[in-house]
This record gives structure tokens, C-alpha cells and sequence, in this order.
């Protein structure tokens, strides 16, 4: 039992003590401060505490003066450590408010630096989801930091209460009769105030047990609930996108349905959450009675026995009261504590993720003749989580300059392939080589740097398009504009009012929104700025109209000049000005050859070919 609790005591303040060490990450200030903050705080009370006795002894002496420097002193100390005291509080405050931003801040940044499969992890991001929304519930790390700074205070505070306790105890009755005495007796006082404690402490704990578990449960159903009315209210109402397929397929009751269900659920938490903290302040009521009876008692008997001065009663029946008030918030900090870094340490399991794939450590040879050539050795893949593999035994050689046209059915393994080529994954068997040299080996933003990529879902950000396509604030504006004539938007982007200056979807009145045609061919002027050796174009003319395709085919010898390129695309006639087409069926390479040859051949691509080339007809 003991060492249960002290397991579970350990592992709480384990997880506590990594969680301040994210806060350190993002305020290195905050925790000393809070330090400071708790220190100044406990030393107010007992300040007060022992001048008052003081000056009561001085009164009741008739020593008027003495007494007056004594009110002077107190004063002047608790000016001062008040003063401190409320700067430090109104930083530390400040700094909390902060803190929720550097923490999503920190994440997003975290989420760059990690390997694709491990941001890609559904099970991963679902835990880090849940625990961004219950730091939202919680406070966040500016509660854990509130609370751990609370539990400082309560245990400093119950310490020098101890040392209080410890020397009234010790002292000796004076005067009274043999009970008075007896009850005057250093050991039975010690003994009566350490029983009071215990059992009011008991009362307190069952308390705090019980609505600790409540409070859990509601933290619990909470911020699911608050998961699930985000989505329907922010994801879904918010998104211009699926605003389109509400309306035409009359979605506005079934979302209605889901916010009142929700509400239902809420409403009901919020009040047992009121019950649950009035039966709190009742418990602490109970037990604070209990042991302010029994402390002044004894600090009372003290006193008529002459063992201490009058003016020491206000010292020492303070002194207990603070020892009890630290305690009994001790056991809700800590419970707190504990309630806090149960939900928000998978934050920092996700902080504290590390990269495994990405340790590379060979330069890439810069070369201007762009000699580079990847092969594909006996290369299988399978998803993390999947039970089949994707891609079977591919061997294939991505020789210099080549245009290498990939074709398949749906599925059939193509974006795959160039996942495994452009490190978003690596393969489960086999090797991919980068002049004959396993890519793993290589420095990861290097080898990256090779490649210009165009995605079938590209992406286009909030900024202009200038900086759309040259990824960074700082553009060659000539440059972005050979690149917008290489991918046939020049037209329509020297048409607007600020041309590449222009912003692109950010929010604003000026920015503009993009068809899905305009916004891939910007996304191929990216590809194009990069200069990288490799252009890999997934589907790069799907959203294009039949004229602006046929452009880009036309002049795809000029856009990709003496640089390697892969091609991947369900139009078959962009294979007439590849080299090179390999061929995909259900995740394996079958057919490889130049357009003519494969046609002879009669497998699956002279199918795909013919099921489009009735409509060329
Ligand atoms: N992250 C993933 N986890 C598990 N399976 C995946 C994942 N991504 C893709 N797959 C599966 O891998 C297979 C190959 O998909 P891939 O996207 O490579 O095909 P494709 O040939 O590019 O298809 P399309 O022509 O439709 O774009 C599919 O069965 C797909 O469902």
C-alpha cells in the first residue's frame, strides 16, 4: 500500500517535473520567479505572526516605544516582501497567460522537425489532440506551474509551522495544578495536536478522494465532449469547403442534432461540478473546526500554565492555523498535480519524441553536371499499421536526366514509390541508393534539397504568391517570374492588381482564392524555382483545363531542361514524351519501356492506353 503511493507519488512528479521542464523551454524565467514567489508568500504570515506576538508582550508591559519600533519593523518588512512579492506575482502571471501560445507554438515546431511517419502516426496525433484539448480544460502548464508553485508555499509553510510547533510543545508549564500540568506536558501536546491533524486529515482525504474521481471523470467527459463541438462547430461550420456539401445535401439538422447532443452532455457536468466543490469547502469547514478546537486548547493551557507568554498565544494558534490550512490544501495541490500531468503528459512524450530514420550523416556531393541516379534494390513497403505490404520487390533504376513517365491503376502504389524516394517513408526490405549509396546514410535535408516536388494535394500557404513559390520571404522576383511563364500562370497572375505580390487566401479583403487550376500551376512554379536535380510531378495537370495541360505537355522539355524527372499521371497521353514509363499493378513494377514498346506488348498499359485513346479518336 505504502509503496504503491509512493509509486504513484514518484511517477506523478516525474511526469510534473518533465512538464516543467517544457515550461523552462518556453520561459526560463517562470520557475524561479514561482520559486521566489513561494517563498516571499509563506514568509508574509509568519512575519505577521511574530512581531504581533511581540508587540502584544510589549503592550501588556506597558512598553509603549519598544512596541511602536516593533509595529515600525513589521510594517516595514511586510512592505517590502509585499512589494517584491506582487511585482514577481504580476510577471509570473503574464508569463502564464503566455504560456499556452509558446506551448502550441513549440508543438507545431516539433511536428516540422519530426519524421513524416511519426507525425503521420494516427494514434500519436489523437493522443497529443486529446491532450491539447485537456491542457485548454486545465489551465494548461500555466495551472501545473499555479499548482506546483501552491504545493511549494503549503509545504514551506507547514515546515516552518513544524519548527513553531516543535518549540511550543517543548516548552514548559510554569504554574496550575497537576491537570493543568499534565495537559501543559511537552509530550501530550505533541501527541493530542498530531491526532487532531491525522484525523481531520482522514476526513478530508475521503473527501478529496471522492471528488477527485468525480472531477476526473468530468475533466474526462469534458474535453471529449469539447473535442467533438470543436469539430462541429470550428472543423466543420467554419470550413468554406464543407459549408458547399452542407447546403446542397440539407446537413443543417444532423449538425444541429450533434450540437444539442452535445449540450446535453456539458450541462450536466458543469453541475455536478458545482456540487462537487461546495461538499470540498464543507469537508475543509469540518475539519478545520476539529483542529482549530484542539489547537487553541492546548496553545490556551500554555499559556494560564504561564509555559508561554501571552503574546505568543496569537504566535503559536496562528502558526497551527497556518500548519492546518498548508496541509489540508497540500493533499488537493497534490491530487491536482497529479490530475494535471495525467492529461497533459502526452505533450511532453510528444515533445520528447525523437527522430530515428533521419540520422544520416553523408554530405551530398555538390555537382553541377547533376550527375545523381537512384535505384530501387528489391525494395518493399509496408504502412506502419498495415497488414500487407503496399509495394512488392521493386527494382528499378532512376537513370540521369531521364523522363520516367509512372503509371498504374487507382492504388496501385505510384505516390508510394515516390514517398519511398523523397524519405517520407523508408522501405521495410531492400535498399534505395543515391550513387550507390544507401539514402539513409545521407544527411537528410540534403538529400531532400535534390528534389523539386509537385503532390497531387499541393498546398498552397497564406502569403503572397511570390512567397508561395519561392518558399521564403526573400524572393529573385525575376526568377518567380520565369518560373510562373515555365508553368503557364504568368497570364493570369500579371492580370491581377499586384500581380505576384499578391496574397493568397490569408483572411483578408485583398487576398484571393485560387481556382484548383491556378493554384497547381503556382505550385509547379514552386517545383520550378527550386532548381533541384529531381522533378517529381504527382498528378501535376489533374486540376488543369485540356488547353492549359496541353501547354504544360508542350513545353515540359523546356520546364524540366537537362533534369531528371518522374512523371505520374493517369493521363495517358503524357507518356508520349516521357522515355521511359514503368508500369504499376497492385504494388509491383510489371512493365517498363518506351511508349511504342509497351504498346506492342499488349499488358496492362496498352489497356490503360486504349481505354483513353477511344476518346483521342
Ligand atoms: N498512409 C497509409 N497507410 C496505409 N495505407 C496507405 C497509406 N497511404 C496509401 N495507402 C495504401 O497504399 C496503396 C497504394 O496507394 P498509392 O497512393 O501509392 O496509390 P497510387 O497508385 O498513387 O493511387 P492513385 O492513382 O489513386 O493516386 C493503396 O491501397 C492505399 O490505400
Amino acid at each position: 500500500m505504502m509503496f504503491n503511493r509512493w509509486h504513484s507519488f514518484k511517477k506523478t512528479h516525474e511526469a510534473g517535473f518533465r512538464l516543467l521542464n517544457v515550461v523552462k523551454q518556453i520561459d526560463r524565467d517562470l520557475i524561479p520567479l514561482s520559486l521566489i514567489d513561494a517563498i516571499l508568500s509563506t514568509a508574509m504570515p509568519f512575519v505577521t505572526l511574530v512581531f504581533s506576538a511581540r508587540i502584544i508582550d510589549k503592550l501588556l508591559e506597558r512598553a509603549f516605544t519598544e512596541a511602536g519600533w516593533f509595529v515600525v519593523w513589521m510594517l516595514l518588512t511586510l512592505l517590502v516582501i509585499g512589494g517584491i512579492s506582487l511585482f514577481i506575482q504580476y510577471r509570473t502571471k503574464l508569463s502564464q497567460k503566455v504560456l499556452q501560445t509558446g506551448l502550441e507554438i513549440l508543438i507545431r515546431k516539433k511536428g516540422m522537425e519530426l519524421e513524416y511517419d511519426i507525425i503521420s502516426d494516427s494514434e500519436a496525433i489523437r493522443a497529443l489532440r486529446n491532450a491539447e484539448e485537456a491542457a485548454k480544460y486545465n489551465g494548461g502548464l500555466g495551472h501545473l506551474v499555479h499548482t506546483y508553485n501552491e504545493l511549494l508555499k503549503q509545504v514551506l509553510s507547514a515546515t516552518t509551522a513544524i519548527v513553531f510547533a516543535v518549540i511550543f510543545c517543548l516548552t514548559q508549564p510554569q504554574t496550575g495544578g497537576t491537570i493543568l500540568k499534565g495537559l501543559a506536558n511537552p509530550f501530550v501536546a505533541a501527541v493530542a495536536l498530531l491526532a487532531a491533524w491525522i484525523f481531520g486529515l482522514q476526513l478530508s482525504k475521503n473527501q478529496s478522494v471522492k471528488i477527485k474521481a468525480l472531477d476526473d471523470q468530468i475533466a474526462e467527459k469534458h474535453y471529449i465532449v469539447e473535442n467533438q463541438i470543436g469539430y462541429w462547430i470550428s472543423d466543420v461550420l467554419y470550413d468554406t469547403e464543407s459549408g458547399k456539401t452542407i447546403r446542397v445535401n440539407g446537413m443543417e439538422k444532423m449538425i444541429d442534432i450533434n450540437i444539442d447532443n452535445f449540450m446535453n452532455q456539458v450541462l450536466p457536468l458543469y453541475k455536478s461540478m458545482g456540487i462537487s466543490s461546495g461538499k470540498r469547502i464543507l469537508s475543509e469547514g469540518i475539519e478545520s473546526g476539529l483542529f482549530s478546537i484542539v489547537s487553541y486548547f492546548f496553545v490556551l493551557v500554555k499559556v494560564v500554565t504561564d509555559a508561554v507568554t501571552i503574546g505568543a498565544f496569537t504566535q503559536y494558534a496562528g502558526a497551527f492555523l497556518q500548519f492546518h490550512q498548508a496541509s489540508s490544501k497540500m493533499v488537493w495541490s497534490e491530487s491536482e498535480v497529479n490530475r494535471i500531468t495525467k492529461n497533459l503528459v502526452p505533450l511532453a512524450d510528444y515533445l520528447d519524441r525523437t527522430n530515428k530514420r533521419y540520422t544520416g550523416t553523408l554530405p551530398i556531393e555538390k555537382r553541377t553536371d547533376n550527375v545523381y541516379e537512384i535505384e530501387f534494390h528489391d525494395v518493399s513497403f509496408r504502412y506502419p499499421g498495415s497488414t500487407t505490404d503496399t509495394l512488392h520487390h521493386i527494382n528499378a533504376k532512376i537513370t540521369l536526366k531521364n523522363k520516367l513517365a509512372v503509371v498504374g491503376r487507382n492504388g496501385a502504389g505510384k505516390t508510394t514509390f515516390i514517398k519511398l524516394l523523397c524519405r517520407l517513408y523508408d522501405p521495410t526490405e531492400g535498399v534505395i541508393t543515391l550513387n550507390g549509396i544507401d539514402i539513409r546514410k545521407y544527411k537528410y535535408d540534403e538529400y531532400l534539397s535534390l528534389f523539386s516536388v509537385v503532390f497531387q494535394d499541393f498546398y498552397l500557404f497564406s502569403a503572397s504568391i511570390a512567397e508561395n513559390i519561392a518558399i521564403s520571404k526573400n524572393f529573385d522576383g525575376d526568377k518567380v517570374t520565369k518560373c510562373l511563364k515555365k508553368a503557364g500562370a504568368f497570364s493570369f497572375v500579371s492580370g491581377l492588381e499586384k500581380g505576384y505580390d499578391t496574397d493568397i487566401e490569408n483572411g483578408t479583403n485583398e487576398a484571393i482564392d485560387l481556382s484548383g487550376g491556378q493554384g497547381q500551376k503556382i505550385s509547379l512554379a514552386r517545383a520550378l524555382y527550386k532548381e533541384a536535380p529531381f522533378v517529381i510531378l504527382d498528378e501535376p495537370t489533374a486540376a488543369l483545363d485540356p488547353i492549359s495541360e496541353a501547354e504544360i505537355y508542350k513545353r515540359f522539355d523546356e520546364m524540366v531542361e537537362d533534369k531528371t524527372s518522374v512523371y505520374i499521371s493517369h493521363r495517358m497521353s503524357s507518356c508520349r514524351f516521357c522515355h521511359d514509363i514503368l508500369v504499376f499493378e497492385n504494388g509491383a513494377i510489371t512493365e517498363r519501356g518506351a511508349h511504342d514498346i509497351l504498346l506492342k506488348h499488349k499488358g496492362v498499359y496498352a489497356a490503360l492506353w486504349n481505354a483513353q485513346a477511344q476518346y483521342y479518336a
